[in-house]
């Protein structure tokens, strides 16, 4: 199954919990990586008064379900230091599962399509990178939606 990760930090060495989250899926069972976007600092949406993220989407096959991926991004996000104290607060490393190919899920810990993907620019822009023509929710695509100045490609 295909599936898109969204992946983003914003505390202690940021760039290197991207790729140490990038390396640990690829170390997992059963996931393959298909594409990687480049890195985007930005802005913090909902909760302002923290550090800027840098947030990366990437594209894996993979033979787990669901439940299964959670778990495993939870596992790595754990891992890594990440502490669940502010709900939209600051964070080690966050792994979101985006999109699934062909699922939908509204279950109390779970939700695929996730529920904010459209109105986050943090994620829309770098799928628009590997992904430009996927078929969103709404029936948009990522490459309807423009870069603002509250997003940035990342060179560090
Ligand atoms: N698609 C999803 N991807 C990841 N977690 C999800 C998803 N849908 C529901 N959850 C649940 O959300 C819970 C809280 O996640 P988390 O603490 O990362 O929230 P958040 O990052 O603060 O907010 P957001 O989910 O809006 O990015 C997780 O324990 C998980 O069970
Ligand atoms: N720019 C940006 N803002 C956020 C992010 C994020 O990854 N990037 N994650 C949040 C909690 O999920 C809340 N706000």
């Amino acid at each position: 199954m295909r599936a898109f990760l969204g992946l983003g930090s914003n505390l202690g060495d940021r760039r290197s919990y991207l790729k140490k989250a990038v390396r640990m899926l690829k170390e997992r069972s059963g996931i393959t990586m298909i594409q990687e976007s480049g890195v985007y600092e930005s802005e913090p949406w909902g909760e302002l008064g923290q550090n800027k993220f840098l947030n990366q989407v990437i594209e894996i096959e993979t033979s787990s379900r669901p439940e299964e991926l959670l778990s495993q991004c939870q596992k790595i996000e754990a891992a890594l230091g990440r502490e669940r104290s502010v709900h939209w607060g600051p964070r080690t490393i966050d792994i979101d599962l985006l999109l699934l190919e062909n699922v939908r899920i509204d279950s109390a810990h779970l939700k695929i399509p996730h529920p904010y993907l459209e109105q986050r620019n943090f994620v829309l822009i770098p799928l628009k990178e590997i992904a430009p023509n996927l078929v969103l929710p709404s029936g948009k695509v990522p490459s309807d939606y423009q870069e603002d100045e509250k997003i940035w490609r990342y060179r560090g």
